[in-house]
This record gives structure tokens, C-alpha cells and sequence, in this order.
């Protein structure tokens, strides 16, 4: 295995081994607090741009599963077509390993796709540092070729075009309700848990104008990067809001752009909410939940329209989990329903949007 180098846009810098695609490559470093579920994880379109660490130190040891579609056309096991992380950051790479499910080591994966993997970094030292100085740019850079020095941008560009679909694709055809999902980098569950619901999905590019389509509901789903990218989505919710009380549900960059529409601002949280455990209480009861998280960017709630409020908050840092409509059936979450991976609890979320729709 080469050494590498991680160094980080304050000059720290991490000594280690690759064990994936050997290229450098930069990006903004991220850290990731989930104890399993690096398949979902790198296949998440919110990771494009992003250097993922994992804080659970033993990575790999249950392989990863085969690259097969169901009938409609969705990955079976994963949560898009590809790994969209820029890289994975681990500290205890193994190579071995063992389940039902696996049918590759996640080197071959990481080397088949492109994407490098260190191994060997102390990664609680660098989340430390992450949390102190708030997420920051770095580079993976091989020692034997210390010339090559990759660059990369994260502020200021475009994830959400760059992964959206190009063209309308349709799911579960002719189903009972008919729900159109703005694909900002939509994982693959979202799709699922709205078939599982007996929805047709008319999946549409972020920038289409979907307002004299045909359909019962809208979902707005999550994706990669500055939803300050995204002007032309948000102009579009606020058309379809002007023209109709149809339901709307939106999830993680969903609700940040739902909030945009209802003249809210954005800011970028200092280190992001990237794992399984976060707790949320929905706002006005005593109900908790565990919610599966990854995002970089918060909703700040005091700026929401008159109409909207908060729907959820995060019980570590008082954040934004979600908001609504306070009388029309628009709500959504910052945290992830649809999980894959993480827990299932909040999945009622999706319930109440296809009551909204009934
Ligand atoms: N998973 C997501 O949709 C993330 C939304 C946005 N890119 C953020 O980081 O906050």
C-alpha cells in the first residue's frame, strides 16, 4: 500500500495508506459518526464534492453488496448508480471480510469506481480538529509523487446540477397517486418508500418546471452541496405554491429549499450533522426521535415566512430539523426519513404526505 498524506486547508496534516483508487484528489473533508452503512453512505448524491471520514474505526469487514437493479429499475441494494464521495477516510481498513450479502472487498469496489481510500488516519484526532475548526478543505496526496497536487472547489459550485437527472424518468406507472420528486441527488430509498406507498414518481431534473404537469403531490429531495445553488428550484416551488394547495414534503435539501421558498435563510452549520444517532423533538410535543442524518447547510427558523413554523429541532444543537405550513399541507425534514442507512422511525413522514395526498 502507498503512503499518503491528508492535509487539511489549515496545514494539519494526516500520514496514511491507500487502499483504494490510487489518485489524489481533494475536496471538503467530512466527518461521519455511523457504526455501518458505508455502501448507502458512498452511494448518497449528497456526498458528491466531499472527502468522507468515518469516526467508527474498523471499516470494510462486511465487504460490499452486488450492483443489481430491480424491475423498475432501482439499485437493489445501494442508494444511486455510483459512489458520489470523493474519497473515504478510515482508520482501520479491512480487507477481510464476511456477509450474507457481500460479493467484493471494498478496495475492489473503491478501485472499480475510481475513488480513492486511506487507511491507517487517526480519525478521531482529525474529527477533533474538524469540530474545533469547522469542516474545511483537504488533499490526498501520494508521498512517491508529492508534485502532484490535486484542487478542487466546494463553496460556490453547482452540485445539485451536476448530479440531478437529465431527463424525466417514471416509476411504478399508472399507480394511484402520481407524486413528481425534484431530483437534487435523490437516494434511492426516497423512491422506494413512495412505491412502497402505491405512488407513481415522475422524477424530474432540479431546474424543470413541473407547475402545469399533471399530479398529486410534490417531493423535493436531497442533494449535494449550497442549496444557495439552487435559485431555480426554489423560484419553481414558489410558482407551484402560487398556483395550487397540493401537498409538498421535502427531505434535507428539500427543506432547505422548501424554507427558501417560504423566504428563509440559509447558513452553514460548523461541522454538520453526518450520522445515525441525531436526536430531534417535534416541536410543541415530547416526541423524539433518532433520525438518520448528512447535511452541511441549517434552515435559520427565525427567518421562515409568517405562514410557516418549525416542525422539528435538533436536541444537541437547537438546529432546524424540519418546518410547515401552518395551514396547508407543506412540511418536510432536514433529517432523513427514508434512512438506508440508519433508523426507520421517522418513516411516517412519508405516511402523512400520502394522507395529504388522499
Ligand atoms: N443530504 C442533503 O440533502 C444535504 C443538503 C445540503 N447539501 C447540506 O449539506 O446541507
Amino acid at each position: 500500500m502507498r503512503n499518503v498524506t491528508l492535509v487539511l486547508e489549515d496545514g494539519t496534516k494526516f500520514h496514511g495508506k491507500s487502499f483504494g483508487y490510487e489518485a489524489p484528489v481533494a475536496g471538503e473533508v467530512v466527518f461521519n459518526t455511523a457504526m455501518m452503512g458505508y455502501p448507502e453512505s458512498l452511494t448518497d448524491p449528497s456526498y458528491a464534492g466531499q472527502l468522507m471520514t468515518l469516526t467508527y474505526p474498523l471499516v470494510g469487514n462486511y465487504g460490499v453488496p452486488p450492483f443489481t437493479t430491480e424491475e423498475n429499475g432501482l439499485p437493489t441494494f445501494m442508494e444511486s448508480d455510483k459512489i458520489y464521495a470523493s474519497a473515504i477516510i478510515v482508520a482501520d481498513y479491512s480487507e477481510q471480510y464476511c456477509h450474507w450479502n457481500a460479493v467484493e472487498s471494498l478496495a475492489e469496489w473503491l478501485k472499480r469506481e475510481h475513488v480513492p481510500g486511506i487507511t491507517g488516519i487517526d480519525t478521531r484526532e482529525l474529527t477533533k480538529v474538524l469540530r474545533e475548526h469547522g469542516v474545511m478543505m483537504g488533499k490526498i496526496i501520494f508521498d512517491d509523487e508529492p508534485e502532484n497536487v490535486p484542487t478542487a472547489e466546494y463553496a460556490g459550485v453547482n452540485f445539485v446540477d451536476k448530479v440531478s437527472c437529465k431527463e424525466i424518468i417514471r416509476y411504478n406507472e399508472g399507480a394511484k397517486k402520481k407524486v413528481v420528486l425534484v431530483d437534487c441527488g435523490v437516494k434511492a430509498n426516497i423512491i422506494r418508500c413512495l412505491i412502497n406507498r402505491g405512488c407513481e414518481v415522475i422524477r424530474v431534473p432540479w431546474n424543470y418546471d413541473y407547475t402545469d404537469m399533471e399530479f398529486d403531490g410534490l417531493f423535493l429531495a436531497n442533494g449535494p452541496g449550497d442549496p444557495d445553488m439552487c435559485e431555480a428550484a426554489v423560484k419553481i416551488i414558489q410558482k407551484q405554491m402560487s398556483l395550487s394547495d397540493k401537498p409538498i414534503c421535502g427531505i434535507c435539501m428539500g427543506n432547505q429549499l422548501l424554507a427558501k421558498a417560504a423566504g428563509a435563510h440559509i447558513y452553514k452549520l460548523k461541522y454538520g450533522h453526518r450520522s445515525h444517532n441525531q436526536p430531534v423533538r417535534m416541536v410543541g410535543t415530547e416526541k423524539c426521535f433518532v433520525t438518520s442524518q448528512n447535511h452541511g447547510y441549517a434552515v435559520d427558523a427565525k427567518t421562515l415566512g409568517a405562514d410557516w413554523e418549525e416542525l422539528f429541532v435538533n436536541m444537541n444543537d437547537g438546529s432546524n430539523e424540519g418546518i410547515r405550513h401552518k395551514s396547508k399541507p407543506w412540511f418536510s425534514s432536514q433529517f432523513h426519513p427514508e434512512a438506508c442507512s440508519g433508523p426507520v422511525d421517522t418513516e411516517f413522514m412519508f405516511d402523512k404526505f400520502v394522507e395529504a395526498m388522499n
